[in-house]
């Protein structure tokens, strides 16, 4: 539904609230920014729905900070289109600017806190420059400080907080305007792995809670397996591959490749080494043993791995069966619908692969 908001610098903004249900909170579309000569967002799709936690990830440089930087107005950007519940975000300054920031919270690697101001002050800047009333702003503060479970804090300095805290205070202070957007720019990187891991479960408790949506730019793939629904990879300003994260991390295309690179795979020079893969629906039955069973056929485990996503867990296994054995198999996967593909060892080229398929008729 699209309502008129007047605000009193007299500036009219359009602006679309949701409640349509397939509305996208955020709509990039063919998105350009340069830094002078240099174009590092070169034309990027992204439709996010309200209440996603997605996940934004590429190589050092791929533009994935200012891409963050350009939605919540920050940085401008030349040509294409990027609206926050509809309105374009280029089209805003002044105090609709203003209002639109305060419409979106943003957390940093570093947590970005003024270490002279206690636990309770940082979290109440906003709020403070907001000009809320101080009973108003104490209530906040506590409610934040209970909700990100270290209300013991309330008088301490950033310097007297490990991590972890420091960045659930960062959050909460980034919660205070009450944000229906979350920005996270590498939030757990500078954290060890179990207190990045408390860090993405109070993410996944915000989201739940208060259904606010969360945009994560991380280069730790397990961040975005635990929080993300949908990710996006940028290469070079490009959106490579945009998608569910089950469904990225499952099929990994060459843009995922490109970033985490090849896992060193023990494959086998002799028979067909096959890598299967385990979907949410293939990882709940016990497919692989079943298929030894009904075929009557022995095979070779070479690796395999289960991952943990929001959702599920699901992974691939590789094996390694006799040649003769290939046509069967390839029914049974077939048959039962499991995801598959030849991997080849590094002495084994494709070709060679091919030709020892077709001569078992493999086709
Ligand atoms: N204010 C700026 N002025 C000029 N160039 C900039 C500015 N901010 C970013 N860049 C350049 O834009 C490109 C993208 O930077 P950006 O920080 O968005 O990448 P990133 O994907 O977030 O990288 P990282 O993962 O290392 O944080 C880089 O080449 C960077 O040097």
């Amino acid at each position: 539904m699209w309502q008129l908001t007047l605000f009193d610098d007299f500036s009219v903004v359009a602006m679309f609230s949701y409640g349509t249900g397939g509305e996208n909170l955020i709509q990039i579309k063919g998105l350009t920014k340069s830094f002078g000569d240099s174009q590092v967002l070169k034309g990027v799709d992204i439709n996010i729905p309200p209440g996603m936690i997605y996940g934004l990830v590429g190589r050092s440089g791929a533009g994935k900070s200012t891409l963050l930087r350009c939605i919540n107005g920050l940085e401008t950007y030349e040509e294409g289109n990027l609206l926050v519940e509809g309105v374009d975000v280029k089209s805003l300054s002044g105090k609709a600017a203003r209002e639109l920031r305060k419409e979106i919270g943003m957390i940093f690697q570093q947590f970005s806190l003024l270490t002279r101001l206690s636990v309770y002050e940082n979290i109440a800047l906003p709020l403070k420059c907001w000009k809320y009333s101080n009973s108003y702003i104490d209530n906040k503060v506590k409610e934040l400080l209970e909700m990100i479970g270290i209300p013991d804090k309330i008088h301490a300095k950033p310097k007297e907080l490990s991590g972890g805290q420091k960045q659930r205070v960062a959050i909460a202070r980034a919660l205070a305007m009450n944000p229906k957007i979350l920005l996270c720019d590498e939030a757990t990187s500078a954290l060890d792995p179990k207190t990045a891991k408390s860090i993405t479960s109070l993410l996944n408790q915000i989201n739940q809670d208060l259904g606010i949506t969360i945009v994560v730019v991380t280069h730790q793939m397990s961040v975005l397996r635990s929080v993300c629904e949908e990710i996006a990879i940028l290469e070079n300003g490009k959106l490579e591959v945009s998608g569910p994260v089950e469904e990225i991390f499952l099929k990994q295309p060459q843009a995922l490749k490109n970033l985490i690179g090849q896992k060193d795979l023990v494959l086998l020079h002799e028979g067909i080494n096959i890598k299967i893969l385990l979907s949410h629906e293939i990882s709940c039955q016990p497919v692989i043993t079943r298929m030894a069973r009904e075929l009557s056929i022995d095979f070779m485990i070479l690796g395999g791995e289960m991952e943990s996503y929001q959702k599920h867990t699901l992974g691939s296994i590789i094996i390694n069966i006799p040649s003769e054995h290939f046509n069967k198999v390839k029914e049974y996967f077939i048959k039962n619908h499991v995801m598959w593909e030849i991997v080849q060892s590094n002495e084994q080229s494709s070709a060679e692969v091919d030709d020892h398929c077709l001569a078992m008729n493999f086709g």
